[in-house]
C-alpha cells in the first residue's frame, strides 16, 4: 500500500475514537475525509456505535455516504440542530494548527459545518504539516463569477499570484457546490494567517477564504507513514 494512504488511513482511525452513539457528524471532503468515512462504515455496520446521523460538507461527500449504503442516516445542516463533532481533511496545518482548505473546492460548506461543530477534528498525512501556511498550496478562495476577474486583480495588487482554477479538462473554471468559481491565490509575503483571511474576506465578491483559524480547530491528528499518528491540541 501507498505510504501516504496508510497514513491518511492512520489518522482516520484515530478520529474514530472521538465519536460516541448518537452523535451528529459533520463528515469532510477529500480522500482523507474519505478515508474516515470507510471507517465509520465499518463502525455501522458491525453496529458498534448507535444512532449516529451524517452531515456532509460537499455533494461529493453526499454521494459517498449514499454510495456505501448510508442514505438513512444523512442530514443536511436545516434537519439537525447541532454538530456534536466535524472530522475534516486539510491541504496544509501550521504549528498553530491553521490549515489551508479548499483543494477540492469544498471549503464554504466545510467552513460552515466545521466551524459549527461543537468539535472540529483534522485528519492530515505528515506531508501536509509546514512551518507556515500558504507554504506549497495556494490560498483557495471562493468568490462570485460575475466578480472574479475583479477580486484576482485586487487579490495580485496585495501581492502574488491570483489564478482562475479550472478543471483538468479545460472546459472552463470549476463551479463550486454553491454555483461560484474558485480563485488559487499565493501571496507574496507571509502574514498572520486570520490577517490574512480577514484582509481577503473584506474584498467585495469574496464568499469564502480557505483560511481555517487554529483557534477555531479543537485538534489534529498526523498519521506518519510508519501508521503512527500523533497529536495537536
Ligand atoms: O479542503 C478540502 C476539500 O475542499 C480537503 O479536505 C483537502 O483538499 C484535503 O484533501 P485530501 O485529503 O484529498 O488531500
Amino acid at each position: 500500500m501507498d505510504n501516504i494512504v496508510i497514513a491518511r488511513e492512520a489518522a482516520a482511525r484515530e478520529a474514530i475514537k472521538y465519536l460516541r452513539d448518537k452523535y451528529v457528524v459533520g463528515v469532510g471532503t477529500g480522500s482523507t475525509a474519505m478515508a474516515f468515512l470507510r471507517e465509520l462504515h465499518k463502525l455501522i455496520i458491525s453496529d458498534s456505535i448507535e444512532e449516529i446521523l451524517l452531515v456532509p460538507t460537499s455533494t461529493e461527500t453526499e454521494i459517498e455516504i449514499i454510495k456505501l449504503g448510508l442514505a438513512h442516516l444523512l442530514r443536511y445542516p436545516w434537519q439537525v440542530n447541532h454538530v456534536d463533532v466535524a472530522i475534516d481533511g486539510a491541504d496544509e496545518v501550521d504549528r498553530r494548527k491553521n490549515l489551508i482548505k479548499g483543494g477540492g473546492a469544498a471549503l464554504t460548506r466545510e467552513k460552515i459545518i466545521d466551524y459549527w461543530a461543537r468539535e472540529f477534528i483534522v485528519i492530515v498525512d505528515e506531508t501536509k504539516v509546514f512551518p507556515s501556511i500558504p507554504s506549497k498550496h495556494p490560498i483557495p478562495i471562493e468568490v462570485i463569477p460575475f466578480a472574479w476577474s475583479i477580486i484576482k486583480a485586487r487579490l495580485e495588487e496585495l501581492g502574488g499570484t491570483a489564478e482562475l482554477r479550472f478543471g483538468s479538462g479545460k472546459r472552463g473554471p470549476i463551479v463550486t457546490d454553491n454555483g461560484n468559481y474558485i480563485i488559487d491565490y499565493m501571496p507574496k509575503a507571509v502574514m498572520n494567517p486570520d490577517d490574512m483571511e480577514r484582509i481577503i474576506k473584506e474584498i467585495p465578491g469574496v464568499v469564502e477564504v480557505g483560511i481555517f483559524s487554529g483557534k477555531r480547530i479543537s485538534k489534529v491528528i498526523i498519521g506518519r507513514i510508519d501508521g503512527s499518528v500523533t497529536t495537536m491540541d
